[in-house]
């Protein structure tokens, strides 16, 4: 026997050509058995002297690539830990990263990524996230019965809840999705996997055309209608009570409703390397991008789509603008930067507001930026060299709490953006949503009444 080690995954051999089993996921032994216990393996061939000769692909081309990279997503972010954001980001210009995980975990790859296919990725995974309680229900709902749809293979369930977010929320034509989805069960499943979805969409395509899907109810005392609007907006049920306790039920509604919209973004032109907005509109209309005016900040664009273009284009990567929610570009007009002035932005990492403040002062000032998170403040500083406003920044690593009692700094503003729930950026954070957990978050609220500001 010998030991080779393939990037991400480690493969036990003896001599000749093998079917290998690879540890999927390295550091999770329980994911890597759950995986392996449903899955095909890729063959590696070797030389007789063990070295690895060649890889010979399973190539599937009858799956489409999106739904099988998407269901591999959804296994790393709900058994692996992985975040929806960041698989999002690093899914992006890197197909064959993507079709590395795919053949790991299924057994095989499928042809290679292209834009399209990545866009509609991040859209099923994110939508396939915050809808999953709903879909869950429906899915549950069809299944004979609930041990059924319990006893299920979690790539199966990651295959149907796709299969019925496509359906349901996408309005995508069901009889290809249904045929799809079957394919990719059989495939990476089993032929039976195929049949049980082929099955169970089916009903749900009879019930979509018919206007009849199962419905939530929403009725009984408070606990049960939270219950209901929980599983209808795919919310936890604490946090809908919570918002109804609060907000009252039609508030609540909206906000959830808001929550599961789609999310916009906005862009702001990095000043600090003398740019405008105008400089941005321009590059925007030169990649296509649909876009409009901030309501309220000048160097502030806003955008549906089209992100996608404007990060492969390298508009983020060269500083050329910074991905800023205008809620956070609001926050520095009221702290107004003047150049001269000396800033400290406590809590200040990865640093959005620290970055556009410090554009503002032209050169001449300074900005503290503290923060308790090295790591956060390693990104900060890198950003800063990127936008050309570090020589204004200094960076503190420290607890504000012992900084603010050790240290003596002289300043004329100071902004404190301290944790806190983060209720507020659900919409663009799809994995959050189901995560949230009351405690972490009344412990960080907390924790953010404790931070004192420095020499108060
Ligand atoms: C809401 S984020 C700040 C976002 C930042 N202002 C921006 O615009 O990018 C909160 C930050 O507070 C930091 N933090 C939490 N507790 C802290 C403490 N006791 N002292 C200093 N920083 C702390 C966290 O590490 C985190 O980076």
């Amino acid at each position: 026997m010998e030991l080779w080690n393939f990037p991400a995954c480690s493969f036990f051999s003896d001599h000749h050509t093998h079917t290998i089993m690879p540890s999927l996921l390295s550091g999770k032994p329980s994911l890597a058995k759950m995986f392996t216990e449903t899955t095909i393996c890729p063959i590696y061939t070797l030389t007789d002297s063990g070295s690895p000769l060649r890889k010979t692909h399973k190539l599937n081309l009858e799956v489409s690539p999106h739904r099988a990279v998407s269901a591999v997503r959804l296994m790393r972010i709900e058994f692996g830990g992985a975040f929806a954001d960041l698989l999002n980001e690093q899914g992006k210009g890197s197909g064959d990263n993507e079709m590395g995980y795919v053949e790991r975990t299924l057994g095989f790859r499928t042809r290679d990524l292209d834009d399209r296919d990545l866009r509609l990725v991040t859209e099923v995974v994110g939508g396939t996230i915050r809808w999953r309680r709903y879909l869950d229900h429906l899915i549950l709902s069809l299944c004979h019965d609930e041990r059924t749809f319990r006893s299920m293979e979690p790539l199966l369930v990651q295959i149907l809840r796709i299969g019925f977010y496509e359906i349901t929320k996408l309005d995508m034509p069901p009889y290809a999705v249904v045929d799809e989805s079957v394919r990719l069960a059989k495939v990476a499943l089993r032929p039976g996997a195929g049949n049980l979805v082929n099955g169970i969409l089916r009903k749900l395509a009879v019930l979509k055309e018919s206007d009849s899907l199962p419905a939530v109810e929403v009725d009984g005392d408070d606990r049960q209608q939270a219950r209901g609007l929980a599983t209808l907006y795919s919310h936890p049920v604490w946090m809908v009570r919570r918002w109804t306790k609060y907000f009252g039920q039609d508030t609540a509604i909206k906000l959830m409703a808001w929550n599961n919209s789609y999310p916009s973004f906005s862009l702001r032109a990095n000043t600090g390397k003398g740019l405008t907005g105008a400089d941005l509109v321009s590059r925007l209309k030169m990649l296509k991008v649909p876009h409009e005016p901030s309501l309220y900040l000048d160097d502030f664009v806003r955008l549906k789509t089209g992100m996608q273009n404007v990060i492969q284009a390298g508009l983020l990567k060269e500083g050329f603008c910074a991905v800023q929610d205008e809620s956070a570009g609001l926050v520095v007009s009221i702290v107004d930067p003047q150049p001269g002035e000396n800033i400290i932005d406590c809590c200040a990492a990865p640093g959005g507001k620290t970055l556009f403040m410090a554009s503002r002062l032209n050169g001449q000032g300074k900005l503290f930026a503290v923060d308790i998170n090295e790591g956060r403040l390693r990104i900060l500083r890198e950003t800063a060299k990127l936008h050309q406003v570090i020589d204004v920044i200094s960076t503190v690593h420290s607890d504000l709490r012992t900084f603010s009692t050790d240290k003596v700094v002289e300043w004329d503003k100071v902004l404190l953006d301290a944790p806190c729930s983060g209720l507020g950026v659900l919409s663009k954070i799809c994995v959050g949503i189901g995560n949230w957990k009351t405690w972490s978050n009344l412990n960080i609220y907390r924790m953010s009444f404790s931070i004192q500001l420095p020499g108060w």
